[in-house]
């Protein structure tokens, strides 16, 4: 019986596969009519099940979940938003640049990571509305602080009145401008190996470098979040090789190598890689 379930996802799980190869206009073409002529005839569940399988068989055909969006609906109701920060993401949902900000999960995320370390002090690059700096502030003690990079002032003022009504703007330390230059001066006043988390999702391009700056100002054992390393999926493509899908693919290569810290790489959202100082 079990067996027979386990089959049936399997097959499933390939038919998904064979789906999104035939969907990409990127894939090589005889990849995917060999995936597709096999599979035919195999396919008796909808495409929209979720699992996938890798295609490597070392993995032992371990079945993993790939989110529908029934399924995320339901992660999404899953998730404790607080009041505040539901306002701020109704708000932003209508502001031109919306789809950038972290979701929900990934915020709920952010904050229990800040929970689990203590974090009293943390660094953000790239606040847009403030809605993940919020989900941190909101969470830190009262004693707490968080530097919140950001240089586009309409997004601040967002931000700015978003902290006031939660009331921990007193938690807050907004530096407007270019996240690097605020990083190096933090740096040059002295404040290296003095934070305990930092978030960065702002400009791919310079990820490497504010991963650089940040583990200077980071401690040990303190906790560097990066957003969107799997880029819309683009990383794994390589067909696809924009600036910035090179750019966040060459950050996740490096980083595979970097005796510095430890890493997981957490498919929520956009991706996430969780990396922490040794
Ligand atoms: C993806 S959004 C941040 C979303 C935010 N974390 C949230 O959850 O709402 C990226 C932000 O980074 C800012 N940004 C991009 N490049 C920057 C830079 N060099 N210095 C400072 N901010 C930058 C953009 O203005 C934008 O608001």
């Amino acid at each position: 019986m079990s067996t027979g379930l386990a089959l049936n996802r399997c097959s499933v799980s390939v038919c998904r596969t064979a789906v999104t190869l035939l969907n990409r206009p990127t894939v090589s073409v005889a990849r995917s009519l060999k995936f597709s002529r096999r599979l035919i005839g195999n396919c008796s569940i909808a495409p929209a099940d979720p699992y996938v399988v890798a295609d490597d068989d070392k993995y032992g055909n371990k079945q993993v979940i790939s989110l529908t969006p029934r399924l995320y609906d339901y992660v999404l109701s899953n998730v404790r938003e607080p009041k505040i920060l539901r306002q701020l993401r109704e708000e932003t949902s209508k502001m031109r640049g919306s789809q950038m900000q972290v979701s929900p999960d990934q915020a709920q995320l952010l904050a229990m990571l800040v929970q689990m370390l203590a974090a009293e002090r943390c660094i953000e690059v790239g606040v847009y509305t403030g809605y993940s700096s919020l989900a941190v502030a909101l969470v830190l003690p009262e004693s707490g602080c968080l530097v919140a990079c950001e240089r586009d002032s309409n997004s601040l003022e967002v931000a700015k009145r978003y902290y006031e009504l939660a009331g921990v703007s007193h938690k807050v330390n907004v530096k407007q401008g270019l996240a690097a230059e605020s990083l190096k001066s933090m740096i040059q006043n002295g404040e290296g190996a003095s934070y305990d988390f930092a978030f960065v999702d702002a400009d791919k391009r310079m990820y490497q470098d504010y991963f650089e700056l940040l583990l200077q100002l980071v401690r040990v054992g303190g906790v560097i979040v990066m957003d969107n390393v799997l880029w819309h999926g683009r990383v794994s493509d390589p067909m696809v090789n924009d600036a910035k899908t090179i750019s966040i693919r060459n950050f996740n290569k490096k980083l595979m190598d970097d005796k510095r810290v430890s890493i997981s790489m957490v498919p929520i959202g956009d991706g996430m890689t969780i990396c922490r100082k040794r």
